[in-house]
């Protein structure tokens, strides 16, 4: 029987690991974080994923342009559907966003000039591999409140030059572009607005991902007076440190 990870142990852990997110968030404002919950969370979040997609609770995505919502098939093979981890069989989905959420907790008031304190729920993403990708795009161009993009990846064995799938990232002003390989157990943040054009490059075969993102609180309440949206609509995770039990650590 493996030993559980004590509560303490892991706070430690999110403390050393959040002292790393905001300085590298503050200097490039790209981060990726490798081994985030360890193989047997990875693989329970997984599961529900492949659950959920097997129960066919995906639909295909909508690219909401500018321009209102255009149909976009033939662009995006991307299906997507929205978890909030209160649905039957979302334990472990329900436990990655905690953990998201406790560890950009601990960055505090280091992510300057940010202030979170809401996000979104979890959309889950499935590409199918036909080839098709996510063309090139800003999550926030326009001030609607998200401040930061957090991706976990589910892809066990990715190898993006054998089945493409690459998250292309092109800093603002910079010269050179990130590559980010969608690999299992990779939590990857980023700052929402115009400074990180992305893409995903045509995937030949399925990948998995699951996105939440931040909300920095007064633009987001500006962004709410602009379109009148009931400001209490955002799901406020409260910040003190979930207590939820730690998955059995071998
Ligand atoms: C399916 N999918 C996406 O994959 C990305 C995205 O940027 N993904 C990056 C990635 O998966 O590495 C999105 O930003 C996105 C936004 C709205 C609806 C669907 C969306
Ligand atoms: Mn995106």
């Amino acid at each position: 029987p493996g030993t559980y990870m004590d509560q303490h142990g892991r706070t430690k852990q999110f403390r050393e690991l959040s002292d790393y997110v905001a300085k590298c968030m503050n200097q490039h404002g790209i981060c990726v974080v490798d081994n985030f919950l360890g193989d047997m969370p990875g693989e329970e979040i997984l599961k529900e994923v492949q659950d959920l997609q097997s129960r066919g609770t995906f639909q295909d995505g909508q690219l909401v342009s500018s321009k209102g919502v255009q149909s976009s098939q033939n662009i995006r093979g991307d299906q997507i559907t929205w978890v909030d981890g209160t649905e039957p069989g979302s334990k472990a989905i329900s436990y990655l966003v905690s953990s998201m959420d406790t560890l950009l907790m601990y960055c505090g008031q280091r992510l300057k000039p940010v202030s979170i304190r809401g996000r979104t729920k979890a959309m889950v993403a499935c590409y199918p591999g036909s080839g098709k990708g996510y063309v090139r795009h800003v999550d926030n161009p326009n001030e609607d409140g998200r401040c930061i993009t957090c991706i976990y990846y589910l892809n066990k064995g990715w190898d993006s030059r054998e089945t493409g799938g690459l998250l292309r990232i092109y800093p603002e002003g910079r010269s050179e572009v990130a590559n980010i390989e969608p690999i299992f157990d990779r939590l990857l943040f980023f700052w929402s607005d115009r400074r990180n054009p992305h893409e995903v490059l045509p995937a030949y075969a399925i990948r998995y991902a699951i996105t939440v993102w931040y909300f920095d609180t007064g633009e987001r309440l500006r962004a709410k007076q602009r379109y009148r949206l009931p400001v209490e609509s955002e799901k406020h995770p409260k910040w003190t440190p979930q207590h939820h039990p730690l998955p059995v650590t071998n």
